[in-house]
C-alpha cells in the first residue's frame, strides 16, 4: 500500500447556465454541435459561468455570444447536477423571453421550438432531465 492509497482526486465541478427560451408558448431546444462532449444532445442554449460572475450575468453572456440575440431573463427553473465522466455538471435553467434579435446559430446542429409537453421526447442531455421534466408541465400561452 502507498501513503496515498484511497484518496480521492476530487472531480472537476462545473457550472453551468441554460436559457429555456419562450416565444409563442414554445420553448427552444437546441441540439449539441457535432465534435464536442455530449455531442447530438439537446440542450438549453447557454454555457459556463466565469469565477466573476453571477448566474444571470453568465447566460445574459453567454447568449449574446452563442445566439447573437439578447434576452431578459426570467424566474429560475431549478438547478440539478450530473456526474458525467469529465466531471460534473451542475446546470441552473432559467425561463427566458427574446427582448431584441433573433436567435442565430453559431454552435449547434439545430434549433426546434416544442411545445412544452413535447420537449421530453428529444434526447437530452442528462443534466437536463430535471429541468426538461418540470418545464413539460409548464403554461406559456398568453404569456
Ligand atoms: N450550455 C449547456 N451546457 C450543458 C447543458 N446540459 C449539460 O449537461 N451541459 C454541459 C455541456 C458542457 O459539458 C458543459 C458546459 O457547456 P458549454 O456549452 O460551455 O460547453 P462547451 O463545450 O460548448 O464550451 P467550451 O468548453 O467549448 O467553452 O455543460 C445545457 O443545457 N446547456
Amino acid at each position: 500500500m502507498t501513503a496515498d492509497a484511497g484518496a480521492t482526486v476530487p472531480r472537476k465541478q462545473i457550472r453551468v447556465v441554460g436559457a429555456a427560451i419562450v416565444r409563442d408558448g414554445e420553448v427552444m431546444c437546441a441540439q449539441r454541435g457535432g465534435g464536442k462532449q455530449l455531442s447530438g444532445k439537446w440542450e438549453f442554449p447557454g454555457g459556463k459561468i466565469e469565477p466573476h460572475e453571477t448566474p444571470r450575468e453568465a447566460l445574459h453572456r453567454e447568449i449574446e455570444e452563442e445566439l447573437l440575440c439578447e434576452v431578459e431573463i426570467g424566474d429560475e427553473v431549478c438547478t440539478d447536477s450530473y456526474d458525467y465522466d469529465f466531471g460534473t455538471v451542475t446546470l441552473t435553467v432559467f425561463i427566458c423571453h427574446l427582448l431584441s434579435g433573433e436567435p442565430r446559430r453559431t454552435e449547434h446542429q439545430q434549433f426546434r421550438w416544442l411545445k412544452p409537453a413535447d420537449m421530453p421526447s428529444l434526447d437530452w442531455a442528462p443534466a437536463d432531465h430535471k429541468a426538461v421534466s418540470m418545464i413539460s408541465t409548464m403554461d406559456f400561452m398568453g404569456k
